[in-house]
């Protein structure tokens, strides 16, 4: 069930009818630069294939704009994973230049063992679908929430693998731009598969082979925490910007958290501006250099990925047969006592700390404190207040419904709530979560805007005051997974300007933006207001007394 359908009229829909609409570029036009690339043979990348070919299967992930299902091939009974886009949200978010890109930039790395292929796109009327290698061992980032620190031999050896791919697909001209623990993957023998391609930039062939540091001009695109300072400061990126990415990436295997983080873009990104991190007590000393030599703020300092093949991190290894080595096994890091701390570093290393940093580093000696910085919307605890509730535990069916037979969404949402409540409103919005805003304060622009992680959600509102963002799990199962009384006086719901279709709820301590794409947002203006004013004169009263 697409929950967009019916919310998009047709007429503001580009013509489809076209069935290469998307795969020979009718939207994108294709450069000079793609004409000038060996051409695939249609049988790899056409419409040979279609849906009914494959048994689709849960869904193994959730991006912005597309969900990726675990499929298997009704002739070769092989699996993939599909990634399917849905077309009018992509033409609607103007999003086709990075669906191109996707498609363009993973025909290119197809064949390198550390890069997930790409083995056919085809489509239908409403929806695309890449085949991509299924990875079937899950994320990066699952096994640093599972393992907190990763063992020393698995960071080295994985950090080569990444490393070298890296490394391939900037001698194929690509600069990823958005490498971190959730886009590597592991595949049947925990090998890497580097994924999400959709914001890689592809560099004119002349520039193949270009330094690392050279800098091509470059939109906001990646992911806070692994963001480049170049690119917050000149709007640049270089090969070098996936390096600095690739550096975080590793930070985060031996410490559990990346190395710039915080509780919204903008803390983030001045932490990045001045080279603002951590080293901490344990880690080991020969990683040290990697990252004060990557985290430099000017491209032309950092090492180049032929010198860092060379540091003494990685003096065991063996770079030519990666991929036929059997993995280290992934466990949590234990300490090896006799690793020298940070703060008794040789100087050498001890001069390419910033004053920042080798401040934090002996704070980091004193506390030996690791900040983890997971974001997760809350859900349950923040339902304490809902009124008219009985009780702030939810039912047993609560959360979880099915789709099948149900003749409307509306009634279908009603599932997911107890008999006595009832859906009122319900809207597509893009949901991101951000420290929370303090009074007077504009709502996030700029940069700061754009890095804000934006998740596809429908946003039900019930006559109870409930507040709740929806998506679409395993099995086709919808589940709530966040939500909020609108009566709880401690929920602040503030709009953004009149032209905006924004709103924020201020939690206390988290703020969600909400962003409104069904073109609602002066019912949910109208509904929301009405809700919180109630809740909010119910704290206006009752304060006096407390
Ligand atoms: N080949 C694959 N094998 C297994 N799982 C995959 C594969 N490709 C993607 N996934 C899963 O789906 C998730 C989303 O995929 P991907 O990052 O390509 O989508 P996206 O729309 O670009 O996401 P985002 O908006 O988060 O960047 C991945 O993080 C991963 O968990």
């Amino acid at each position: 069930m697409d929950l967009d359908r019916n919310r998009v009229p047709m007429s503001a829909l580009p013509d489809y009818a076209d069935p290469d609409y998307f795969d020979h570029g009718a939207v994108n036009k294709q450069t000079d630069y793609h004409r000038s690339l060996p051409k695939h043979s249609s049988s790899h990348i056409g419409s040979a294939k279609t849906p009914n070919d494959y048994i689709f299967g849960d869904i193994i992930g959730d991006g912005s704009y597309s969900k990726v299902k675990r499929a298997t091939d009704k002739r070769s009974w092989k699996e993939y994973a599909i990634k399917v886009l849905d077309k009018r949200y992509i033409v609607k978010e103007n999003k086709v230049k990075y669906v191109n890109i996707e498609r363009d930039s993973m025909m290119r790395l197809n064949g390198y063992p550390g890069i997930a292929r790409l083995f056919h796109t085809f489509q239908d009327d409403l929806k695309l679908y890449y085949v991509l290698e299924y990875a079937p061992n899950g994320e990066l980032l699952h096994y640093i929430k599972k393992y907190r620190f990763l063992n020393e031999a698995s960071v080295q050896f994985y950090a080569a693998e990444i490393l070298s791919s890296i490394e391939f697909m900037h001698s194929c001209g690509i600069i990823h731009r958005d490498l971190k623990p959730e886009n590597i993957l592991f595949d049947h023998n925990m090998h890497i598969k580097i994924t999400d391609f959709g914001t890689a930039k592809i560099l004119p062939p002349k520039y193949a082979n270009s330094p690392d540091s050279t800098m091509f001009s470059s939109s906001f695109v990646g992911t806070a925490e692994y963001v480049a300072p170049e690119l917050l400061s000149k709007q640049v990126v270089s090969k070098s910007s996936d390096v600095w990415a690739f550096a975080c990436v590793v930070f985060q295997m031996i410490t559990g958290s990346p190395p710039f983080h915080g509780r919204d873009p903008g803390v983030i990104f001045r932490k990045i501006m001045s080279l603002d991190y951590d080293l901490p007590k344990l880690m080991p000393i020969e990683m040290v250099p990697l990252f004060t030599s990557i985290f430099r703020l000017q491209t032309t300092e950092r090492p180049s990925i032929r010198e860092l093949k060379q540091f003494s991190f990685f003096h065991d290894i063996s770079w030519n047969d990666l991929f036929f080595q059997t993995p280290p096994p992934l466990q949590s890091f234990r300490p090896n006592y006799h690793h020298i701390p940070v703060n008794s570093l040789p100087p050498t290393y001890r001069s390419n700390m910033t004053a920042a940093a080798a401040a934090g580093a002996a704070a980091a000696h004193a506390s030996a404190s690791i900040v983890r910085h997971q974001p997760k919307f809350v859900s349950d605890q923040k339902m304490g207040n809902l009124t008219n509730r009985k009780s702030a535990s939810p039912p047993a069916h609560y959360g979880q419904a099915t789709l099948r037979n149900q003749p409307s969404m509306d009634m279908f949402y009603n599932r997911l709530f107890p008999s006595n409540e009832s859906v009122v409103l319900s809207s597509a919005v893009l949901l991101s979560l951000t420290a929370p805003l303090p009074e007077g304060s504009k709502f996030p622009s700029g940069i700061t805007k754009m890095f804000l992680k934006k998740k596809s959600r429908v946003m039900l509102l019930t006559n109870m005051g409930r507040c709740a963002f929806i998506t679409k799990g395993k099995n086709d199962r919808f589940f709530i997974d966040a939500e909020v009384s609108l009566y709880n006086p401690s929920v602040e719901v503030r709009f953004d300007d009149n032209k905006s279709k924004r709103f924020l709820l201020n939690l206390e301590t988290e703020a969600w933006i909400v962003e409104d794409t069904s073109e609602n947002i002066s019912r949910l203006r109208d509904v929301i207001s009405k809700f919180n004013r109630s809740g909010r004169s119910s704290l206006d009263r009752s304060s006096p007394e407390d």
